[in-house]
């Protein structure tokens, strides 16, 4: 649904972009991840047409988006990171105007319009006006007038930054139900747990590039996990032992002669991921490019 190739974009002498490739498949929901800077906002801007790229291509639905912009844009739906909405006009009137941009009209517009606002769990505040809504709920409509037009692609930039639980929760219901009815969706956020309820595959972008590209799982196959054992001797202190192999080392305590009384092995997380990014150019990013290539 979306493939980007190759994308550079210079601000003054800085790469925002410096060859980033991405490509989004139908109902496949893609968590954009990386450090402050890393050119997640930027990549989101030249998808959108909010930025030309120096180099690259940008195909949405197999229509050139950097030719073809406004036919492309018809398929997208965006929730920016910096909220752009009508605050002198309500929720309703806010969707009515992004509905109509969309090419809605008439009761179908109302009936997408009423859907949009039940899944995201805003039919009480339809009639207030958004400039006097808390900033989790202006975060909801947002994501409300990226998804009322149900367009093919979705690409939501943060969408819950400061949202409370139950925000979190119906966005990410939201999401998830538009994905399984064929919805290509790039989700970008600093919430990792998030991305492991959507189910998302992941791109990891560092310095305007994605070094990896996979699951969860095969994106921290290369991270340790954690043994944590409990012993039957009060006075032997828990281990938390950092492994790849978690049975060896099980077996190796095993044959050292000492009396666990539970086990638990923690599958390395996203978090683990994150930090080993941290790392920087250093030997997790190298890792992160083998699991990718
Ligand atoms: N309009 C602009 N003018 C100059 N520099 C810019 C502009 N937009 C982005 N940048 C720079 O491009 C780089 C990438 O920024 P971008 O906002 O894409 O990162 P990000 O991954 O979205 O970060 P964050 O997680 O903080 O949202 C940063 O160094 C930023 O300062």
């Amino acid at each position: 649904m979306l493939i980007a190739e190759g994308l550079v974009k210079i601000f003054g002498r800085r790469p925002a972009l410096d060859g980033f490739d991405l490509e989004v498949a139908p109902g496949e929901i893609v968590g954009l991840i990386g450090h402050n800077g890393a050119g997640k906002t930027t990549f989101v801007e030249v998808v959108t047409g909010l930025v030309r790229p120096d180099r690259g291509n940008v195909r949405i639905g197999g229509l050139d988006a950097l030719r073809a912009g406004r036919a492309a844009r018809q398929l997208l739906g965006v929730a920016p990171q910096e909220l752009a909405l009508y605050n002198r006009a309500t929720v309703r009137e806010n969707l009515r105007l992004f509905a109509g941009i969309a090419g809605l009209r008439g009761r179908r517009r109302d009936e997408e319009i009423a859907r949009v606002l039940d899944e995201l769990h805003l039919s009480a505040l339809a009639n207030r006006l958004v400039g006097v809504l808390s900033g989790g709920q202006r975060r909801r409509v947002q994501a409300a007038t990226a998804m009322v037009a149900a367009p093919p692609l979705l690409l939501l930039d943060e969408p819950t930054a400061g949202a409370d639980p139950e925000t979190r929760s119906a966005l990410l219901a939201a999401v998830k139900t538009r994905a399984e009815a064929g919805t290509a969706v790039v989700y970008t956020t600093h919430y990792l747990p998030e991305l492991v309820d959507l189910d998302a595959t992941l791109a990891l972008a560092r310095a305007g590039r994605v070094i990896a590209r996979g699951t969860q799982r095969e994106l921290t196959r290369h991270l340790p996990g954690e043994l944590r054992v409990t012993f039957a001797d009060p006075g032997e202190p828990d281990l938390r032992l950092p492994t790849t192999d978690p049975g060896a080392d099980l077996a190796a305590l095993l044959a050292s002669g000492r009396v666990p009384v539970s086990v638990d092995v923690r599958r390395p997380s996203l978090d683990d991921l994150y930090r080993s990014m941290e790392a920087g150019a250093g030997e997790g990013e190298q890792e992160a490019r083998d699991v990718a290539a």
